[in-house]
């Protein structure tokens, strides 16, 4: 619901936005262009000073009014030989100022800000905007906290790359300034169309001197020599000889009456609610006055036609991929299987249909439909798959937000059902969505066919490998050919290759690439490797930063029948490969120390790159599995040198066929002194290495960190557990 008025408002009114927010964005420049403006000095001085220096620099102009404006500066409203006249005054020594005149730009600008130069009518398009923009900023609220998994996440990095990712962090920044803007740009609006008041319409109650003495110069006044000029908003002069006139002066909060005979305070009006409340809410608007509030809105301003353009490509190339364009799919009425897709991102909404063409060609009558679309009748269908990708923290995405109450409304059927959920490990809540959309399945069908398969990172090899046991299961051929979109590309030239483990049988390899332009990457990044006989590229964990090493390196174990692995621990020096990077940003080198760092096997890599640029040398923890010391010597040399540079703090190696056998969780059980105090400390965990590993690391990290009161999930959820696994 968000997302459409969201984007419908946003469409709808993207011109009338754009315009706002450039003339806006060059009016915020308004109050920076008045700090150029001469400045005047006025602490300490009074209106008493400020009168006595205007008299003694002219002493023959008849004064009537002087105006303190946004800018900070006086005008003088006077008379002198029967002419009117207006100009700045020096309240110090009482001197004429060069008027400071306002470049027409401004004067332009403003009027196509608030009324498109349309007069009264376009006032109005300028508060459709102003309303357009306030519910934007709420449904872009709404969508944001969604993204983000809630409120509690709301500092959380913001997830999504190309302009929907940069939409969505821009958003974040600017929300509450653009919210600020556009609430009180309707107000505004109001007051323009008297609907709210704008507290000028009370006029003050002038009261009248008490005496009639002889004239007395105001500046010996006892109430003027009192009142101190910051605090001055406007100073109305007696009319001259009128015995029962008085000065007024009116303060940020009141008028104040002076009587003009004794200086005494006759009384004092408040400046109405309504007055004082259009003052604040022109300053959140204008910035008046307030020039680092202008930055603000100038950035603000400056970002809404990035938000509209980028909306709109967002926009689009979802229609593009949408549902409606999906080439021989059955209808319901003829359809044997039902392809349910739940995903925001588009996709997993790419996998289904690679699956959809397949299962057409080979002779399925197959039905692809958003999770949400869910039909009530499920007509002949005998299967259905369901593809659904989690987000926020473990939540529906937008189109399967409605598939667990409309599954309620499906009528009960005999139906097989799987179900395939594409997540990401790093988050807590893997494809938590997919198993409750499995769950509801279940508990509606039945036990699924299939049990449930998971998906990491869009890896094309996961979904392979569940496409064969697919078309197993079918006894049919299926050639799905998913083409994930190909990055581009870059080639690196192989510089040497270090092999261990031999002895052992598989052997593990450290591969450094050199190239005449590296692809920029850092230690935890991922690399996709491209070998000629795979149609999908397969990922290594980086170990190297390219500006800082000038190299790029993995660590490469040979899986028997593994084609890329073989190919890569066979590739000669000088050997030519094409990769692409994927970044990683979940784990990298945390800004919070220490780091406890754990690892089996090829998992070493990340960490390798990490500590050796921890220059700072901030407290590291290495705890690794390898199989024998004598044979999976990776980066011993490297290890050594570390400690003694104090890059590393403690190397607790684990090796499973020596004696005694320990795995990696073992060193962890026993150095646990350690790593409770590490923890107390606010150490973060980071690992890296295979499911079933990571796994067991979990649950003993999970049972050391209920000693103080926290969970692995705590720990994760506040970004100090990471983890890299496949
Ligand atoms: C903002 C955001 C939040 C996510 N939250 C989760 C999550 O809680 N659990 C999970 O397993 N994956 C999560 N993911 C990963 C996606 O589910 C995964 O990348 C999926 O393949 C995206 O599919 P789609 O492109 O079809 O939307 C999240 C991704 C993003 C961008």
């Amino acid at each position: 619901m968000s997302r459409s008025i969201h984007a419908i408002v946003g469409l709808g009114l993207s011109v009338l936005l754009m315009v706002l927010a450039i003339s806006g964005a060059v009016l915020a420049t308004k109050p920076v262009y008045d700090q150029i403006a001469p400045q005047v000095e006025i602490d300490g001085v009074t209106v008493a000073d400020m009168l006595r220096a205007l008299a003694t620099a002219h002493p023959a102009i008849i004064s009537e009014r002087i105006v303190r404006k946004d800018s900070g500066q006086f005008q003088l409203s006077f008379t002198e030989r029967n002419r009117r006249n207006t100009r700045l005054i020096d309240p110090k020594t009482g001197e004429f100022l060069p008027e400071h005149k306002e470049p027409a730009i401004y004067t332009f600008m403003r009027d196509l800000h608030r009324s498109f130069t349309f007069g009264e009518a376009g006032r109005v398009l300028a508060a459709i905007g102003g309303f357009g923009m306030l519910v934007l900023t709420i449904t872009g609220t709404f969508l944001l906290l969604r993204r983000l998994g809630g409120l509690r996440q709301i500092f959380a990095p913001v997830h999504g790359r190309g302009m929907a990712g940069i939409h969505a962090l821009l958003g974040r920044l600017l929300v509450l300034p653009l919210m600020v803007t556009a609430a009180t740009a309707l107000w505004l609006s109001a007051v323009s169309f008297d609907l709210i008041s704008s507290g000028a319409d009370v006029a003050p109650s002038y009261p009248e001197s008490h005496e009639e003495l002889a004239a007395v110069a105001p500046w010996d006044l006892e109430g003027l020599k009192q009142t101190a000029l910051h605090e001055v908003k406007e100073i109305v002069f007696p009319i001259p000889e009128d015995w029962f006139d008085v000065w007024a002066i009116k303060t940020t909060s009141a008028w104040v009456f002076y009587d003009q005979f004794t200086g005494v305070e006759i009384s004092r009006d408040p400046v109405p609610v309504a007055g004082r409340l259009l003052g604040f809410i022109m300053l959140l608007h204008t910035a008046q006055g307030v020039w680092p509030w202008a930055i603000v809105l100038f950035v603000s301003s400056l970002a809404v036609p990035y938000f509209i353009v980028s909306g709109a490509v967002v926009w689009w190339q979802g229609r593009k991929q949408g549902g409606k364009r999906i080439r021989n799919n059955a209808a319901l009425k003829a359809a044997e299987i039902l392809i349910l897709v739940g995903t925001e991102g588009r996709s997993t909404w790419r996998f289904a249909k690679a699956l959809h063409v397949a299962l057409h060609a080979a002779g399925k009558k197959a039905r692809m439909v958003t999770m949400n679309e869910m039909p009530r009748d499920l007509c002949g269908v005998s299967l259905i798959i369901a593809m659904t990708a989690t987000y926020g923290d473990g939540d529906a995405p937008q189109s399967a937000d409605k598939f667990l109450t409309r599954l309620a409304k499906t009528q009960t059927h005999a139906v097989s059902h799987m179900s395939l959920g594409f997540g990401d490990k790093a988050f807590s809540s893997y494809c938590r969505f997919a198993h409750q959309a499995n769950d509801a399945l279940v508990h509606k069908f039945g036990p699924p066919v299939m049990p449930l398969c998971e998906i990491d990172k869009q890896s094309e090899q996961s979904f392979q490998t569940w496409c064969n046991q697919l078309s197993a299961y079918l006894t049919i051929a299926l050639d799905v050919r998913y083409t994930g979109q190909r990055p581009k590309t870059r080639t690196i030239r192989l510089q040497s290759t270090q092999t261990f483990g031999a002895r052992l049988g598989t052997t593990t390899a450290i591969l450094r690439f050199d190239a005449d332009r590296l692809p920029d990457h850092r230690p935890g990044d991922l690399v996709q490797v491209f070998a000629p006989a795979l149609t999908v590229p397969r990922l290594y964990s980086l170990g190297s930063d390219a500006k800082a090493d000038g190299y790029l390196e993995i660590v490469v174990r040979r899986v028997e029948g593994g084609l890329c692995s073989n190919w890569l621990c066979d590739l000669e020096a000088g050997a030519q490969i094409d990769v692409a990077i994927v970044r990683n940003a979940r784990f990298q080198m945390p800004r919070r120390k220490p780091v406890v760092m754990v690892g089996a096997g090829t998992g070493i890599a990340p960490f390798t790159g990490m500590i050796r640029h921890n220059r700072a040398g901030r407290p590291v923890d290495l705890y690794w599995g390898g199989r024998h010391p004598d044979v999976d010597a990776l980066y011993v040399g490297d290890i050594s040198h570390w400690l003694e540079s104090k890059r590393l703090h403690t190397f607790g190696p684990a090796w499973s066929r020596n004696h005694p056998s320990q795995y990696v969780q073992d060193r962890l059980i026993a150095d646990r002194g350690q790593l409770l105090a590490r923890l107390k400390s606010g150490a973060t965990i980071m690992v890296c290495g295979g499911t079933a590993m990571a796994a067991a690391i979990r649950t003993e990290i999970d049972i050391l960190a209920a000693e103080i009161g926290l969970s692995a999930d705590e720990l994760k959820r506040t970004n100090r557990y990471l983890e890299d696994v496949y």
